[in-house]
């Protein structure tokens, strides 16, 4: 499964901006590395203008829905649509959409976890529906957002539940970049998944991002990263049969006594 990962700059509080880059990016990206799915980071919409989200944010999932399922449909592929600020019932989440080729949704989340570090439940209001698996290409796949890479069991919830592709789409600050890197490759070894993440790279407001995206397999090996201040795009393909491999040679999920613990 050919991977194309955005690692983007974001333009604060210019949705149509970034919509347009994101456009382009899908076109040029499509023509020349024909992938099967492409990944987008966290808030990538607005960036953190969380002071400015009653205007920015989208309502309902809109526009980002239509655009999202309108570049699936027309190019034929899978996305992973990182995350956009989203208002409903008067309230602000920071929402993931997913959809298959066909442009159709297959999968929301709203993130959790939210970022004291950066002040999100001042503004945000945090997701509280069960995490499940969904299914692109008939592959079981995660996906979580940015601060859930801190929650192993949220990761292990989807490794129980199949999933063979953990997503983390990401506004991970460049202080904290050596946890990024740990916690990801932490989360591929105990759950013998691969992690494919996105980051952000740029500054707002004095914080700096830490772009550094990523693949990982399930034996914790770093297949790519991306450098740490420049757009970049990683294209990976990931072999999935590693999965059923190394869960049949380091049997983790049988060992496993969940009653003690
Ligand atoms: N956008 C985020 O969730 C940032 C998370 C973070 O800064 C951290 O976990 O550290």
């Amino acid at each position: 499964m050919k991977h194309a990962i955005y690692q983007m700059d974001i333009v604060a509080g210019n949705p149509k901006a970034n919509r347009l880059r994101v456009e382009d990016w899908v076109k040029e990206t499509v023509k020349k590395e024909q992938p099967d799915i492409i990944v987008l980071p966290e808030m990538w919409t607005t960036a953190y203008t969380l002071s400015e989200l009653e205007k920015y944010a989208d309502v309902n999932g809109e526009p980002t829905t239509s655009f999202l399922k309108e570049l699936a449909k027309t190019y034929q592929i899978n996305i992973i649509g990182g995350s956009v600020a989203n208002k409903r019932e008067g309230k602000i989440y920071n929402t993931s959409l997913v959809f298959d080729r066909g442009g159709n949704l297959v999968y929301g989340y709203d993130k959790m976890h939210l970022v004291p570090m950066l002040n999100e439940p001042s503004y945000l209001t945090g997701g509280r529906e069960k995490v499940c698996v969904f299914e692109l290409d008939g592959i079981k796949m995660g996906l979580i957002i940015c601060y859930d890479l801190r929650f192993p069991e949220l990761a292990r919830s989807l490794a129980l539940q199949g999933a063979q592709i953990l997503y983390v789409v990401a506004e991970w600050p460049t202080a904290r970049k050596e946890h990024w890197k740990a916690l990801q490759i932490a989360r591929a070894i105990e759950n013998q998944f691969f992690v494919v993440s996105s980051n952000r790279i740029g500054s707002y407001d004095g914080e700096d991002f830490a772009g550094k995206s990523m693949v990982t397999d399930p034996w914790g090996n770093c297949l790519h990263m991306a450098g740490e201040t420049e757009e970049e795009t990683i294209i990976a393909s990931l072999s999935l049969e590693m999965v059923p491999k190394i869960r049949k040679d380091v049997p983790i999920f049988t060992s496993r006594v969940p009653e003690l613990y």
